[in-house]
């Protein structure tokens, strides 16, 4: 990244501590059950239960035994690491943009300071359907297509194979959300039919200003839900709940981590909520990592669920179009504004 920019540089009280303590409580939950062919339903509703307390107590999971098969994962990490080992030219040559958000990027800002990174983001739904503006009253709509690189020639495969099992594994996560909080298998899934779903390769290469810079800065995920790969260098940090201290997400080899987006925030009318996060980078090593957001159709009003409501818990916020949403957020990842981006609470009763 050449000489050291004053955009990466935190503010004193958000740069990362010398020791970060590991989460220890951070539940790690055997998804086995749904995964065998005949599933038991006593397990079956254990799991969404242990799945529902993780989401109110961490908002934060992994996952073991989720089904997705480990030579997929394998061949999308082995063409991510080919395709940032590339000359800045060659990787500039999809470079994304403010007209097509898909592709390469490393200048990314997080609540206006740069992360430490750079990043392939690819549509999971090819065109993907968005506002063509964030603003309100226009009702234009634009068409995003998918940017693949020459080399490694096989990373168009390896990315739309993987895009399929997260897929699956998304759906499954939905149903066990929406059985923890009392709802049908399927209640999500209308939602879901078209997506806005994305996927981003991230690489944080080592950083000589590991104690002033993060990799990303700290943030709630927008959409519904994340689904979320990391190597074993670690850095992730997760905001606890009980104190608010940042803790580090240990890796485990061949789990996922998951974590509720502000959507299901709002759906769940705060029974679960959307936790913060960051990510810490390492002088010396390099780090990769791949999120699934999983995120609704653009048309989609996010609001807490009827069922989720009455008189006594009355709707904790008004209802959004998401597309709107993430149209507004998209603009502030590309440069500095001077206004705070978009957030959830804006829309709290
Ligand atoms: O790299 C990671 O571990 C997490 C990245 C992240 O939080 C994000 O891209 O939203
Ligand atoms: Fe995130």
């Amino acid at each position: 990244m050449g000489e050291v920019d004053p955009s990466f540089i935190q503010d004193l009280e958000h740069r990362p501590k010398p020791q970060t303590i590991e989460a220890e409580g951070i539940p790690l939950i055997d998804l086995s059950p749904i995964n065998s062919p005949d599933s038991d339903p006593n397990a079956v509703a254990s799991l969404a239960a242990e799945i529902g307390s993780a989401s109110k107590n961490w908002g934060f999971f992994q996952v073991t035994n989720h089904g997705v098969p480990l030579k997929f994962r394998e061949k999308i990490h082995l063409a991510s690491r080919k395709f940032f080992a590339l000359p800045k030219e060659e990787k500039k040559k999809v470079l994304r943009d403010e007209v097509n958000p898909y592709g390469y990027y490393d200048t990314e800002h997080t609540k206006n300071v740069r992360d430490w990174k750079e990043v392939f983001d690819f549509t999971v739904q090819e065109p993907m359907v968005i506002p063509a503006s964030h603003e309100p009253d226009d009702q234009e709509l634009k068409e995003l297509t998918n940017q693949w690189p020459e080399y490694p020639p096989e990373m168009r495969e390896a990315c739309e194979e993987y895009a399929a099992e997260m897929q699956k594994l998304a759906f499954k996560l939905m149903e066990l959300i929406a059985l923890s909080l009392g709802l049908p298998r399927n209640r999500f899934h209308g939602f879901f039919k078209e997506q806005t779903t994305f996927i981003r390769l991230n690489y944080y290469p080592p950083c000589p200003i590991a104690d002033l810079a993060l990799g990303v800065g700290r943030h709630k995920d927008a959409g519904a839900l994340t689904i979320l790969w990391q190597d074993e260098v670690g850095g992730l940090q997760v905001k606890r709940k009980t104190d608010g201290e940042w803790v580090l997400v240990k890796p485990t080899p061949d789990a996922y981590i998951i974590n509720v987006g502000d959507i299901i925030q709002v759906w769940s009318n705060e029974e679960y909520e959307s936790v913060e996060h960051r990510v810490q980078v390492n002088s010396e090593k390099e780090r990769f990592s791949i999120p699934f957001f999983f995120n609704p159709a653009h048309d989609t009003l996010v609001e807490p669920l009827e069922e989720l409501v009455n008189e006594q818990n009355p709707a904790k916020y008004k209802a959004y179009n998401w597309g709107k949403f993430f149209t507004n957020r998209k603009r502030s990842n590309y440069k500095k504004l001077e206004v705070e981006n978009i957030q959830i609470h804006h829309f709290k009763n």
